[in-house]
């Protein structure tokens, strides 16, 4: 293996230290501390770990956190209306729907019921639009997160060749639009691509987001390149069950430059990005300058 393992728990804990620093600032200033309200439709037990998981890295960082956990069978009018509540609720700063929403449920009308300036997950119809026009908005959390990374081992992305694979609203299309506003050369492919082996091993900046078990080995690496793994899927191996990326580590390790383990890489920035972002809505509410390295 001769790859860089770039270290997205290390990188989380010390973006959540200099969140939480900024936090206690703001505490001491204003005494209003900035709240993520999280909302939880249904028993699910993943979304269920992944909501606790949240409700204490956002405690630690100094945040106010407001758990709403609906049952399976609550309606879209009560969950609009929970909705109407939070964009309404002063101390609430950021609100955040976990997905996957019950099929009863139009998950798209939900989001866009969210004030966008509340939108720290940045789905919302306005947030993606100011993003895709280069304006100032919201950004998902898990490009970002992604971005934070890439930035950090070049430096500058400014005319690299960058492939996403998946071309998802929540991953793949903000992620593009992050890596072309950094000026990056950028292709998206998908499950319907032709060539996609050849096509991604043009890419110095290679980030998959499928969902395929370490469907990525070496042939799609071009040597040197960085390889961001977003996918994170869980599978049988050896009678236990074991989390592992769209990448093939083991494989593309002797080949990339640099790449991110899966756990470990993508999903804790994922949860930090959460924070900074509810940060950055805390900010703007209150018309207070952003810290640095939070937002884009
Ligand atoms: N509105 C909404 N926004 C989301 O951002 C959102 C969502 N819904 N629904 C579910 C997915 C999934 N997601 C993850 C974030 C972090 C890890 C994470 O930290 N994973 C650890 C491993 C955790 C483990 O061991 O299970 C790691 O990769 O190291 C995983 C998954 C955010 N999501």
């Amino acid at each position: 293996m001769s790859a860089k393992v770039i270290d997205g728990k290390a990188f989380a804990g010390k973006l959540r230290a200099k969140i939480a620093s900024h936090v206690a600032r703001l505490r001491d200033e204003t005494g209003v501390v900035p709240g993520l309200a999280v909302v939880l439709v249904g028993e699910d037990a993943a979304s269920q770990v992944y909501v606790r998981n949240k409700g204490i890295q956002t405690v630690a960082v100094g945040m106010a956190s407001y758990e709403h956990k609906l049952p399976a069978e609550a309606s879209e009018s009560q969950l609009l209306a929970l909705i109407a509540d939070l964009n309404a609720d002063r101390s609430v700063h950021g609100i955040l729907v976990q997905l996957p929403l019950p099929a009863h449920i139009d998950a798209g009308a939900v989001i866009n019921a969210i004030d966008p300036r509340k939108d720290v997950d940045g789905f919302h119809v306005t947030n993606v639009g100011l993003l895709a026009t280069g304006q100032r908005s919201m950004v998902p959390c898990t490009p970002l997160g992604c971005l934070m990374m890439l930035r950090d081992h070049f430096g500058s992305l400014r005319g690299r060749t960058a492939v996403v694979v998946g071309r998802s609203n929540i991953v793949g299309k903000p992620m593009a639009q992050l890596l072309l506003r950094d000026d990056c050369s950028v292709t998206i492919v998908h499950r319907h691509s032709l060539g996609m082996a050849e096509i991604c091993r043009r890419a110095d900046i290679l980030v998959t987001a499928v969902g395929q078990p370490e469907m990525f080995d070496a042939s799609y690496v071009k040597p040197g390149a960085v390889v961001i793994d977003v996918g994170i899927n869980r599978i049988e191996r050896d009678g236990r069950s074991k989390l592992v990326g769209d990448v093939n580590f083991a494989d593309v390790a002797n080949i990339a430059g640099a790449i991110t383990p899966v756990p470990g890489g993508v999903g804790p920035m994922t949860i930090a990005c959460l924070l900074a972002n509810t940060l950055t809505a805390y900010c703007r509410a209150h018309d207070l300058p952003e810290p640095d390295g939070l937002a884009v």
